[in-house]
């Protein structure tokens, strides 16, 4: 009999929620404000990091910057504090655990404070097919796009759990929710982020921290520069064309002051993930060979290994 009703209960749910979310796509809800939140940010100095430090400090929020790149980072900073903003650098490997969590110190005693969002977004890709690949690059991809999420995460999320308020942002790709050829690094990386913030996100719900957020956000190709050369059929590119930055940075904003949990950017790419699941695994092999995109990374590695040679010969 309890179970005859969980079982209602719970059919209920699932109608509710779709019919809630088919909603929220005509009617927003409203955001939730984020004016005084300690919003701490890694890959800061780079293309949507930049971007994501110029958007919350426009909601309000103290930005705190993450980067390897101590240069492109005090850019970043320059550019929220001319805004009015407030910013704090600090030079980081997120890699190396120890340096997350020594920085993770040195933020809290800094600023007297809890970070209360934390934006996982720093990320890198080898750009080469996978027999070509040297090993240490593989790694690091590795290292950065998913095992980073670890260091930071256990570095913040005890406060958040404490304070039962917080949010926690992995900012993945639709290559963590289906793949494509020659990134197998890639792949690897975004489809393990993925794993990771879901199950976290389920951790946290089934602990019942409901004050603790989190969103998942998977943008395809970003004109940043990272995939430069990336290229799908012309005709299929005219209604999916690369995504230009500050676009992509808005749509994760309202998704992220909405507490949604996961956003595809744009919203045609929940498609090839539904027909990944559905279809028979050559139907999406046709599929891609129709639209470009078995090749489509071809000329981005050969940009790749333009660059390296580029760089080999101006070092001899
Ligand atoms: N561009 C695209 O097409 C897409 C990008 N994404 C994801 O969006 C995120 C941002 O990408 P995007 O802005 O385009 O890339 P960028 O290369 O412009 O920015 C990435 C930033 O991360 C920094 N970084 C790299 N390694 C580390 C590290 N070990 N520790 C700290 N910081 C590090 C980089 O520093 P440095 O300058 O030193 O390398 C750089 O500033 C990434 O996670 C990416 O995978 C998702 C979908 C599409
Ligand atoms: C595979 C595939 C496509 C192309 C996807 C591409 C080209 C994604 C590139 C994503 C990048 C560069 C993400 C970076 O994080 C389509 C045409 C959507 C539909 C069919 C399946």
């Amino acid at each position: 009999m309890i179970f005859l009703m969980d079982l209602q209960m719970m059919l209920l749910d699932v109608i509710y929620f779709i019919l809630r979310n088919s909603v929220r796509v005509i009617m927003r809800p409203r955001t939730k404000p984020i004016d005084g939140e300690l919003v701490l940010i890694t890959g800061a100095g780079g293309g949507l990091g930049r971007l994501f430090a110029q958007e919350f400090t426009k909601h309000g929020a103290e930005v705190v910057l993450w980067d390897l790149n101590s240069s492109s980072n005090e850019q970043t900073a320059k550019l929220v504090r001319d805004m009015g903003g407030k910013a704090h650098t600090y030079t980081v490997d997120v890699t190396n655990r120890d340096d997350v969590y020594r920085n993770a110190d040195c933020v809290r005693k800094d600023l007297g404070r809890d970070v209360t969002m934390l934006v996982n977004n720093a990320g890198v890709v080898a750009g080469h097919r996978i027999l070509d690949c040297p090993d240490e690059l593989m790694e690091r991809t590795m290292k950065v796009n998913c095992h980073a999420l670890f260091w930071t995460v256990k570095a913040f999320l005890p406060q958040m759990k404490a304070q039962n308020h917080g949010h926690i942002v992995t900012i993945a790709s639709v290559l963590g929710l289906f793949s494509t050829a020659c990134v197998e690094d890639y792949c690897a990386s975004k489809f393990a982020a993925v794993g990771f913030h879901e199950s976290l996100a389920h951790e946290l719900l089934s602990e019942e921290v409901e004050g603790v957020k989190t969103t998942l956000v998977c943008p395809y190709i970003v004109d940043t520069g990272m995939f430069e050369g990336c290229k799908i059929r012309e005709e299929v590119e005219l209604v999916l064309p690369p995504l230009e930055p500050q676009y992509c940075v808005e749509q994760a904003m309202n998704a992220i002051l909405i507490d949604q949990p996961l956003v595809c950017i744009p919203r045609l790419t929940y498609l090839p993930f539904l027909s990944r699941a559905l279809l028979p695994w050559e139907s999406n092999v046709a599929t891609y060979r129709f639209m470009g995109s078995d090749k489509c990374m071809y000329p981005f590695i050969e940009n790749q290994q333009q660059k390296v040679i580029s760089s080999t010969v101006m070092v001899a």
